[in-house]
This record gives C-alpha cells, structure tokens and sequence, in this order.
C-alpha cells in the first residue's frame, strides 16, 4: 500500500517524548485559518513553482508534453487543471524552482524510513511521530505505518485534531503509544468558522478515546484574534479536566512564518502579515487555566 507524504523531519523534539522521526501525511478535513502546514492540505500531491529560485532560463516551458506552462509577466505560470504531474520540468529545472508538495511512498519504505534513527529513540525515550495535515485523513496507510512501526518495536504517536469517524480513531488505537489532540476551540460556531468544521464529533471523539483508556497529551493552539481567549483555553481545559483529570494540556503559541510559507507557494495567506505571537505574560496568564 502506497501513502502521499510532504516531508520527513528528523530530529523533531517537539512531536512527542525524547528525540523523534515525523512523518507529514497529506490531507486535511479541516482548513484552519492559521495552519503552518499548507501544503499538508490537499491530499493530492500539487506542482509549485518558486520564484526567488528561479533564474528565468525557460527551460521548462519547452520538455512539458501538455504545454500547460507558459512565462507570463515574469512569472512561469502552469494551468493545474491539465498538468497531468509527469515531472520533467522539475527534473529540467536547474534550480529546484520547480517542486511537488509530495510523494508518494509504500508503507515498508515509510517504516525502513522511520527505523533509521532507531538508536537516537533508544537512547533518548523517543520514537516515531506521524503529523501532516491529518494522519487520519490516510488512515489505511497511516495504520499500516504505525503497525509496522510498533512492530519494529518504535514508540508511536500522532497528532491529529481528531476529526474523524470514531471507527478510523478505534482501528488505529491499537498501534498508538501516544495520541497528542489538538483542541483547538470550545464554540462550535467559532470552530466552524475558524476551521471550516464543528466541533462536535471532535469532542465526542476525545470523551470515548479518553474512556479507551489511551494515552493522551492534549494541545490547544494560541492563535491572537482566534483561540487566544480565556473563555477558550479555559473552556477546553474544564472539558478535559471532566473526562479524564490525568491528562496533560499543552499550549502552542502561534508560529508566524505560517504567512511567509503561503507566500512562497503563491497562494492567499487567510491570516494578516502583521500577526505576532503572544507575549510571555499573556501565555502565562492563559496557563494559568490549563494547570488549575
Ligand atoms: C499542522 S498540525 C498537524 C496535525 C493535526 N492536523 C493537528 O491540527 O493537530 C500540528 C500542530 O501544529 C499546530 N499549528 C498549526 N498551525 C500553527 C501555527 N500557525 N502556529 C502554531 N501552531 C500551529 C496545530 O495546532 C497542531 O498542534
Ligand atoms: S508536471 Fe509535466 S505536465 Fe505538469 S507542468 Fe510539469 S512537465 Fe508539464
Ligand atoms: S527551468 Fe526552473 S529556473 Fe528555468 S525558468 Fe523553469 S522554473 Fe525557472
Ligand atoms: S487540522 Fe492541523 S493540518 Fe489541518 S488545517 Fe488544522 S492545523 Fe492544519
């Protein structure tokens, strides 16, 4: 079986225990408006073209077999809806100008991929990490991964906002050390809004993954002009408390290259430039709800 990946990071030290391998699934059900990992979105693997690496040498208009690539205004311009993704212009271009957002790779590979480091989770109490987008958007290849992971003997987690059957989560719990859930906001029309989905299922997921007995480190991402409110931290925290009292909440303050990174994929940042992360005393005050 087959996945489509965006990247691996190795090294990672904030997806979990000890030192980490994390490997980014494309596809998302959600589309939250300040979300770091645009290319994560799309479950299909996508064509970018990066300007500040190109040289203009218009190498790549000519090799296309669609000729859906043309330079226009300075800029290379594809038509996405006939480029059948072959590949020769990346292969063409000199200067990585020309990119997919990811690959695809096969469950062994992902698994061979992630046992490399193995020595570093050893000696560090860490292991493997499947983030993305949404590791339960692929939750064949995601399950068959952390199978194969547990059964090489690694420590797994997953980072996911949990939107999802109950049914993908229930399959998957088997082969997870460490749920890390995202609870990103306590109102479900803002939740709506900010994410594109209700929060509903999301938090009847958490209640029964909770019963289930999993292990569970919950985060809420701070985001100024969105979750950053007390009511929300203070909503989320209260809810967690009530379904399980042993469970860890963590706060995510917001990451401000998220804009910069829509810029290089020329596409429309939902979240202004100007945005900057809480200072250290507003993500002390709201921490104050998440350890009471
Ligand atoms: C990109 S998500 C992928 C996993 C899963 N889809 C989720 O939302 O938890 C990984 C983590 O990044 C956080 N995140 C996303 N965009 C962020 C931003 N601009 N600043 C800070 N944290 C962000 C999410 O809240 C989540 O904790
Ligand atoms: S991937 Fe192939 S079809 Fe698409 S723009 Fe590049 S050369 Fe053309
Ligand atoms: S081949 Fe690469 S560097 Fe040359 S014009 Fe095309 S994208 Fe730019
Ligand atoms: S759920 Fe995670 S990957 Fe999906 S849009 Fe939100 S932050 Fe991004």
């Amino acid at each position: 079986m087959n996945g489509i990946i965006f990247d691996i990071k190795r090294f990672a030290v904030h997806d979990g225990p000890g030192i980490r391998t994390t490997l980014f699934l494309k596809g998302c059900p959600l589309r939250c408006a300040w979300c770091q990992n645009p290319e994560g979105l799309c479950l299909e693997k996508q064509l970018w073209w990066f300007k500040s690496k190109c040289i203009f040498c218009r190498k790549c208009l000519p090799v296309c077999p669609e000729s859906v690539r043309a330079a226009v205004d300075g800029e290379i311009r594809i038509d996405r809806r006939s480029c059948i993704k072959c590949g020769t212009c990346v292969e063409t271009c000199p200067t990585g100008a020309m990119e997919f957002d990811g690959r695809e790779i096969s469950v062994e590979e992902a698994v061979a991929e992630l046992q490399k480091d193995q020595v570093f989770y050893d000696v560090s109490g860490g292991g493997i990490t499947l983030s993305g987008g949404d590791p339960l958007f692929q939750h064949e290849f995601a399950e068959a991964v952390l199978r194969g992971s547990k059964e090489a003997g690694l420590h797994t987690a997953v980072e996911t906002s949990l939107a999802a059957e109950w049914g993908v989560i229930e399959k998957m719990r088997p082969h997870v050390d460490l749920w890390i859930c995202d609870l990103k906001e306590i109102d479900s029309k803002k939740h709506q809004e900010f994410t594109g989905q209700p929060n509903e299922r999301i938090f009847e997921n958490f209640k029964q993954l909770a019963a289930a007995g999993a292990k569970i480190l919950v985060r809420i991402p701070v985001i100024p002009g969105f979750t950053d409110r007390d009511d929300n931290v203070q909503g989320i925290a209260e809810f967690v408390r009530s379904v399980r009292s042993d469970i860890e909440i963590e706060l995510m303050n917001y990451n401000p290259l998220a804009p910069n990174k829509y810029r290089l994929m020329q596409k429309s940042c939902p979240l202004d430039e100007s945005v900057q992360p809480l200072s250290v005393q507003r993500m002390e005050e709201l921490e104050q709800w998440t350890t009471m």
